[in-house]
């Protein structure tokens, strides 16, 4: 088994030191483990934020693990050279559209969010996120006008056969869970909504199973905040998949806790190729300073062992040994807590 440890920017290295102690203390039979820079750092060794030999460590392994990437030292580069093009590089070159963001309450974070607590215990929503099309990787120019104003040019696109294959996802994955998929578009404005609208309606005939509604994003974004009990699974566009999921973050108490399992058609001996990563970012504002919540990280690990190594019990593990680590009140500055990284690594391993 092997796994590729891309640590990236910022709290990445920290947040990764913590989920590599947990993968240290399962002690996986055969594991191999390559690292590999990826971002800012990977731009100042080597002149590009996904190098060659990043992307080909990547693409030799069962699964990656991901930390963050994002430099505001990087922000004035062009587009191609900046830090977030190395996750955006990864997610198309390995082929990995389904991305997978649950937000679970965890007991004892009930009060974090500021819903009510009897709303946010009820909290159990998969958010399925389509990953390699939309208006993320449509065509793109910075042009000047005959006027010689400036206007940014983002081309919106997805063609049927891409919406069809995150439909059957998410399908799949409501019949593994509550049977309820809300497809979320914005198809009162969007053409691509419209046709993302049709073909998740006629895939639904293949799961008469599942109950399926639609929703407008805009009234998404509100029900995520007034009653986001009442969703199962969501599927959505890679725009509006990557807005939700940050707010789902915050129902359920920090973007600290997000995992993510970005997954594709490949299979390896043990599952599904993919990558995993938390859903937030670099945090250049609390990196360096030992305060991250290594949480995210460490969840994303266990979907990487359930998903690309087949490993259920060792995912269960670790997901119960955090669940009891913010039973016990080891809350995080982002949970109102002073735990710092390490601190909530040792009580995670504790309980594990
Ligand atoms: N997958 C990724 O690598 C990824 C995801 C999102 C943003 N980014 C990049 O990260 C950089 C910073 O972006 P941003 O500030 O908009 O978003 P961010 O997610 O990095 O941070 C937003 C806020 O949440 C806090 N936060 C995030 N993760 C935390 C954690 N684990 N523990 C405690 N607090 C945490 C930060 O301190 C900050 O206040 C940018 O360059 C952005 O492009 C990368
Ligand atoms: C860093 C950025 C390109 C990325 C995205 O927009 O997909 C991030 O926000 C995420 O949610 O993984
Ligand atoms: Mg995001």
């Amino acid at each position: 088994m092997k796994i590729a440890l891309l640590a990236g920017d910022g709290i990445g290295p920290e947040i990764m030191a913590q989920a590599r102690r947990v993968l240290d203390a399962l002690e996986l039979p055969g594991l191999e483990l390559i690292e590999a820079e990826v971002g800012g750092t990977a731009y100042r060794n080597h002149g590009h934020p996904l190098p060659g030999e990043t992307l080909a460590s990547a693409r030799d392994a069962d699964a990656v693990l991901f930390g963050a990437v994002g430099d505001p030292e990087c922000d004035n580069l062009e587009r191609h050279l900046r830090p977030e093009q190395a996750i955006l590089g990864l997610r198309s070159n390995l082929g990995l559209f389904a991305n997978l963001r649950p937000a679970t309450m965890f007991p004892g974070l009930e009060n974090m969010s500021g819903l009510k607590p009897e709303i946010a215990r009820q909290i159990d929503v998969l958010i399925v996120r389509e990953l390699n099309g939309d208006v993320y990787f449509g065509e793109k120019a910075m042009r000047v006008l005959e006027d010689g104003r400036r206007q940014g040019y983002d081309v919106m696109s997805y063609a049927e056969d891409e919406v069809r294959r995150i439909a059957h996802v998410a399908f799949r994955a409501a019949q593994g869970r509550g049977g309820k998929l809300c497809s979320v578009d914005k198809a009162n404005v969007l053409e691509t909504s419209q046709l993302w609208r049709d073909v998740v309606t006629e895939t639904h005939a293949d799961y008469p199973d599942v109950e399926l509604s639609h929703m407008y994003v805009d009234n998404a974004a509100m029900q995520m905040v007034r009653n986001p009990g009442q969703f199962d699974v969501i599927v959505t566009g890679n725009l509006f998949g990557d807005i939700l999921s940050d707010q789902a973050s915050m129902c359920v108490g920090s973007i600290g806790l997000l995992a993510s399992a970005s997954l594709g058609e490949r299979q390896t001996e043990y599952g599904t190729f993919g990558m995993y990563e938390p859903i937030h970012g670099s945090a250049p504002d609390i990196a360096g300073q030992g305060k991250a919540n290594p949480m995210a990280m460490i969840l994303s690990l266990a979907m990487l062992l359930r998903h690309s190594l087949g490993r259920e019990e060792d995912a269960l593990r670790i997901e119960k040994a955090i669940a009891a680590t913010l039973e016990a009140g080891v809350l995080g500055g982002d949970l109102g807590g002073s735990a710092g990284t390490a601190e909530i690594g040792d009580a995670v391993l504790e309980r594990l």
